[in-house]
């Protein structure tokens, strides 16, 4: 059998980008599942939106697993804040409504 043209290889790595893209949307909206429900139970219990002594120990982990994953830990912490912002944003969000 012959090679793969460049295009049967683009066609087959955008394949695999689109699952992978796939799994992120279901992995994120799941996380999202998880900390509205951490909102409701902090605002339920006067408990702050954040948490900066969690969110330094969940920071320096996720570092030491991009590292190792030879993905930019700086990308990973800036994707993270990103997400936690986002989740706190929420948090007020529901305080606010009680
Ligand atoms: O663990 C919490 O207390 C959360 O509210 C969740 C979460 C997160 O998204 O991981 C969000 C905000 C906090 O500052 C810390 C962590």
């Amino acid at each position: 059998m012959s090679d793969p043209t460049p295009q049967e290889r683009l066609a087959a790595l955008r394949s695999s980008i689109d699952n992978i893209d796939a799994a992120l949307v279901h992995m994120l909206a799941e996380r999202f599942r998880c900390t509205q429900e951490v909102g409701r139970l902090k605002a339920d219990h006067d408990m702050p939106p954040s948490d900066p002594s969690r969110e330094a120990r969940q920071i320096e982990r996720l570092r030491s697993l991009a590292e190792d994953a030879h993905l930019d830990p700086e990308f990973a912490e800036k994707w993270f804040n990103f997400v936690v912002a986002e989740v706190i944003r929420h948090h007020q969000h529901i305080a606010s409504e009680r």
